[in-house]
């Protein structure tokens, strides 16, 4: 499995989807790449570019708060709070903002970090997201027109909830490359990432090739996570990727996941089931399968989704 540059993951412009030729030329576009990678780069216009460099600057103010004001980032539900300083991954740090395109959710989150709360901040964290949002809306009304079941449209969006997740790469300071987040794929709907110039970012082919991500300033990378994956009764792909970083350089990265509401229970829609394609996962409480993902097991567990509900 060694890592290959010369494939590149497709890249998909949102820019203009005025017409209804347009719409289907991208949606069709879409669905191809998300069958074959789980993942594509899409170009949109619509998170400004002032915003996208106020971003980096909010993370980086972010992340210079002590260590002890940073760990006051709690959250009930796990890998939704401060993570680091795990000896696996040692470069890594992460912070999670629940509900980040509601104002009022970041305002409070602000307010427990920074004691006369941060508005900047909270602004450009809440439009960011807010801003992005459409683009999560408009992949899945896409994916769910092309499989044919876009009369599940309102419910699967109602069904989610927005986290912007941010993280920081240390770099490793050495010509030799260092892990910065270990294989995983992602146990949400969609992920849409965004990140600073500092490569790192690196995708599994299905055929077991690593392609690794160029950054643009203009592309945002979107990736299919695994309950979208069993949703789609395996139709479409949800990657494995990791995070190799070498330099001096600190990468910063921004993850807008949506994620299933606790007591939704993701059920594959009987009209993506036959014989050709029988049901491959049983429905399942999001909330519940990640208390078996963040087990022992379950974290030395690739295919924890299977294990967990496979049928
Ligand atoms: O930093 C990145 O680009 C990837 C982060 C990631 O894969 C995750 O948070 O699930
Ligand atoms: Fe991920």
């Amino acid at each position: 499995m060694g890592s290959e540059t010369t494939r590149k993951l497709p890249v998909i412009d949102f820019t203009d989807l005025n017409s209804l030729a347009n719409w289907e030329a991208v949606k069709s576009k879409v669905h191809e790449a998300l069958v074959e990678y789980g993942c594509f780069e899409a170009i949109f216009d619509k998170v400004p570019l002032d915003l996208r460099k106020e971003i980096f600057a909010s993370l980086e103010e972010l992340f210079n708060l002590p260590l002890q004001t940073k760990l006051l980032n709690v959250s009930k539900k796990p890998y939704h709070g401060y993570v680091g300083q795990y000896p696996m991954v040692p470069l890594f740090e992460s912070m999670g903002i629940d509900d980040a395109n509601v104002s009022e959710k970041v305002e409070a989150m602000a307010n427990i970090l920074w004691p006369d709360g941060n508005p900047s901040f909270s602004k450009t964290i809440n439009s960011f997201s807010e801003q992005l949002s459409e683009l999560d809306h408009i992949i899945r009304k896409m994916v769910l027109e092309s499989l044919g079941v876009e009369k599940y449209l309102d419910e699967h969006l109602h069904s989610t909830n927005y986290l912007l997740r941010v993280m920081k790469y240390k770099g490793p300071e050495t010509s030799d490359t260092k892990l910065g987040l270990t294989t995983h794929s992602d146990k949400n709907i969609v992920t849409i990432l965004y990140q600073n110039q500092v490569e790192g970012l690196e995708v599994l082919t299905k055929d077991g090739k690593w392609i690794s991500y160029k950054p643009s300033s203009e592309g945002f990378v979107v990736m299919i996570g695994d309950s979208l994956h069993a949703w789609s009764n395996g139709r479409l792909h949800s990657p494995f990727h990791r995070v190799m970083m070498t330099g001096n350089e600190a990468r910063y990265s921004t993850g807008l996941f949506s994620i299933p509401k606790g007591e939704y229970i993701i059920k594959t829609p009987e009209e993506l089931v036959d014989e050709e394609h029988p049901l491959l996962f049983k429905p399942f409480d999001h909330v519940e399968f990640l208390k078996y993902y963040y087990t022992e097991k379950g974290q030395r567990d690739q295919f924890a989704l299977r294990t967990y509900c496979g049928v």
